[in-house]
């Protein structure tokens, strides 16, 4: 058999298979016929070009009886191309935009598609590719993935800690039935799946100065359960199914274009929007709250650095990363540096409070350094300045009256 033939085959068994699946048929017959096509043209000899392209797992079944091989298969796509083709879920929150910005410039505008259940801001929606995506809606979700021959799945879409606690129910649907979903997608069409986790995803009862990357997690928020239990299920699909999970445990992240989600540590964002605009500043953590942190720069760069790392490297699934760590009273200290009159007050939050208490105060990611290479760029001064620069000298407001 020629590799033009083994081509066609391939292609007409696939287009079999979309069609199959767009029927809601999960027996899943034409699935069968696929793998048993793709691996006799595996074994045709002259057939020379496709062993590179496609690995032949040991069948196994999903809980949505995909057989393991038909994912690699479905890798074929990724090997044709230079570019990845991304899915962002939950894209128009905090990290989702500047991460389709970065991803756009390095794979092409139309490798990277933002999505969210949110109608997206005129400048978002013609920046790039956007798509109305639930992860609640299966068959929604592999119809994107199918029709944009999606090979990258980089699962923003979440509850985070203090919105989750306000809304338990919901945040248990999103971040953990809606997890199931994006996994066994991932799984069926043979995925590189990223999914962040968080500092959350620890608990009082950790090491919290330092908080290594391996101890025990027992988070008391929906938010860090729903974390805890997608790195479990991850790691565990990775070796049960070969599924291609990564997954970075970020610190608090700061961004001056975007606004935070409703966590806890949002208020080393709001400080920033706040000395800029009216010159005082309510904080909802006391002074002396230490957690880490990081600018959305250091934080994107990370994703996409272990989105790409060769998988040989990866002596772990689950990476802490982290870059600086500091207190209100602290990061009201170097806002101060460049807005000497910017007025801090404390009005405390029990809930952001009590969450706060039992996240780590300072993230150790030395594996993240060793394996992968992550190396931060900002501290906490280069981060100040940033955030005020970005926000506009001119409009500063350095009175307070
Ligand atoms: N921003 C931060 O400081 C940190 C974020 N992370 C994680 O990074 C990810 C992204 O975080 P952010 O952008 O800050 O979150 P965010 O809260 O700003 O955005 C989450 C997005 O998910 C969307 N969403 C909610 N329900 C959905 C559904 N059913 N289907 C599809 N989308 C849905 C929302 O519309 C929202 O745009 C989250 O998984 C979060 O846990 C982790 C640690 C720190
Ligand atoms: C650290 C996070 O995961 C998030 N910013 C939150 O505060 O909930």
């Amino acid at each position: 058999m020629t590799s033009a033939e083994a081509d066609a085959i391939l292609k007409t068994a696939a287009d079999n298979y979309t069609a199959t699946c767009y029927s809601g048929d999960r027996k899943m017959p034409v699935m069968r016929a696929v793998s048993t096509v793709a691996r006799r043209a595996l074994l045709t000899p002259d057939c020379g070009c496709l062993p590179q392209v496609i690995a032949v797992r040991g069948i196994s079944f999903s809980p949505r009886q995909v057989v393991a091989s038909d994912a690699s298969f479905h890798s074929v796509s990724f090997s044709e191309t230079d570019h990845p083709k991304v899915l962002i879920t939950g894209g128009l929150g905090q990290l989702g935009v500047g991460l389709a910005k970065m991803l756009r410039k390095r794979f092409g505008k139309n490798n990277v598609i933002l999505s969210d259940i949110r109608k997206p801001a005129s400048h978002v929606f013609c920046s790039g590719p956007f798509i109305y995506s639930d992860i609640l809606d299966y068959k929604n979700l592999r119809e994107i993935v199918v029709n944009n021959r999606i090979t990258w799945l980089v699962h923003y879409s979440a509850l985070l800690s203090a919105v989750g606690e306000a809304n338990v129910p919901l945040a248990r649907e999103v971040n953990i039935t809606g997890f199931h979903n994006i996994l066994d997608i991932a799984v069926e069409h043979g995925l590189r799946l990223f999914v962040p986790s968080t500092i959350g995803a620890f608990g009082a009862t950790s090491p919290r100065n330092p908080t290594p990357d391996l101890c025990v997690q027992r988070p008391r928020t929906i938010y860090g359960v729903s974390k805890v239990h997608a790195e479990l299920m991850g790691e565990y699909y990775h070796h049960k199914y070969g599924l291609d999970f990564r997954c970075l445990r970020y610190p608090g992240i700061i961004s001056a274009d975007s606004q935070p989600g409703g966590g806890t540590t949002d208020y080393a964002v709001q400080i920033f929007h706040d000395a800029v605009k009216t010159g005082r500043f309510e904080c909802n953590l006391k002074p002396d709250t230490r957690l880490p942190m990081m600018y959305i720069e250091d934080c994107l760069r990370a994703t996409l650095e272990v989105m790409e790392a060769p998988a040989d490297t990866l002596a772990m699934r689950t990476y802490n990363i982290s870059a600086m760590s500091f207190t209100p009273e602290e990061l009201a200290c170097e806002v101060q540096k460049q807005l000497p009159d910017l007025q801090v007050t404390y009005n405390i939050d029990p809930v952001r409070q009590a969450i706060a208490d039992s996240w780590p105060m300072n993230f150790d990611d030395s594996n993240a350094r060793r394996d992968w290479g992550w190396k931060h760029e900002y501290d906490l001064p280069e981060l100040v300045q940033t955030m005020l620069g970005s926000l506009g000298s001119d409009s500063r407001v350095a009175h307070t009256s």
